[in-house]
């Protein structure tokens, strides 16, 4: 599966109804399975769209939307369950029940599964979110990134295949982001697929490919490593500015103090200070 084209986008439109202009102009994006994708793009440029078309929320107007070789045109209901899950921005729209136990089981409970799978999706789902503890917490008692880690644990009790994150962690302080972006690493790790939404571009490093939407196209598409070593002067004619350890990479190698080779972390780019 590791290799399979998950997701397969062919000339997709998209144009919501009563609106005068089409919002997605023809694209085309392959997505394997076990990929990690962030998506880029200034604002109104389709980004949100373009994931509800993954996730067949939406449909395309015009083209075709392959989701693990169905198409979402003619996916019967059910079908698609189990390829992806959403998070969205603010977890305020998506949580529904009054106790962390009660907002994870909820999915799974839709789905139809015995009760002894409920508590097994529902253990693994809050074990990987840290939410163990915190169980029996009503809703209301969390903290904005504890909610968010919340939406998070109610779409893997999903088990999908496929997380699509809608810019899941822009409404999240620095720890909350890096406790987030663990979680995500650890089930990429495990083989889910990733798709995220992103404004900000210290959350694409772990991400394979950057995928840049402008006026309903893919104005660029490429390695996201080697997007993030773009000039500060290319990323913010796309309205991005360059994370701050990338822009003391790319400050400390054009001075010749540390290599063009070396790696962008905090480690490596102290480990070649020291050595010098
Ligand atoms: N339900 C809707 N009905 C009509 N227009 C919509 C609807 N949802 C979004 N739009 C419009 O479609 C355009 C693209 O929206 P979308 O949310 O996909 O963009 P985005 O790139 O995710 O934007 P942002 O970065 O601001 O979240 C915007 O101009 C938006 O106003």
């Amino acid at each position: 599966m590791a290799q399979e084209r998950q997701f397969i986008l062919k000339g997709a439109e998209f144009c919501y109804p009563n609106a005068s202009e089409k919002i997605l102009k023809g694209i085309d994006l392959e997505i394997r399975a076990g990929e990690w994708v962030a998506l880029l793009g200034s604002n109104g440029s389709g980004k949100s769209t373009l994931l509800k078309l993954l996730s067949a929320l939406l449909l395309p107007t015009q083209g075709l939307c392959f989701v693990e070789g169905r198409n979402t045109a003619e996916a019967k209901s059910g079908e698609l369950r189990g390829v992806s899950a959403i998070v969205f921005q603010n977890p305020e729209d998506q949580i529904v029940a009054a106790t962390v136990e009660e907002e994870v089981a909820f999915g799974p409970e839709n789905l139809g599964c015995p009760s002894a799978e409920i508590s097994a999706r529902v253990e693994e789902a809050l074990a990987a979110t840290g939410l163990a503890e915190r169980r029996e917490s009503l809703v209301s008692s969390l903290s904005g990134g504890q909610k968010q880690r919340l939406a998070l644990a109610g779409a893997l009790a999903m088990r999908p295949r496929a997380l699509l994150l809608d810019e899941a962690m822009s409404m999240l302080d620095p720890q909350s982001r890096r406790d987030f972006t663990e979680i995500i690493a650890a089930e990429h790790k495990k083989g889910r697929t990733i798709v995220e939404v992103t404004h900000r571009l210290d959350e694409i490093r772990e991400a394979d490919r950057v995928v840049v939407l402008a006026d309903g196209v893919i104005a660029m598409e490429m390695p996201a490593r080697d997007f993030l070593r773009k000039s500060d002067a290319e990323l913010r004619a796309m309205n991005l500015s360059k994370p701050p350890l990338e822009r003391l990479y790319e400050l400390l190698a054009e001075r010749g103090l540390i290599p063009e080779d070396t790696e962008t972390s905090v480690e490596s780019i102290g480990e070649k200070l020291l050595c010098r």
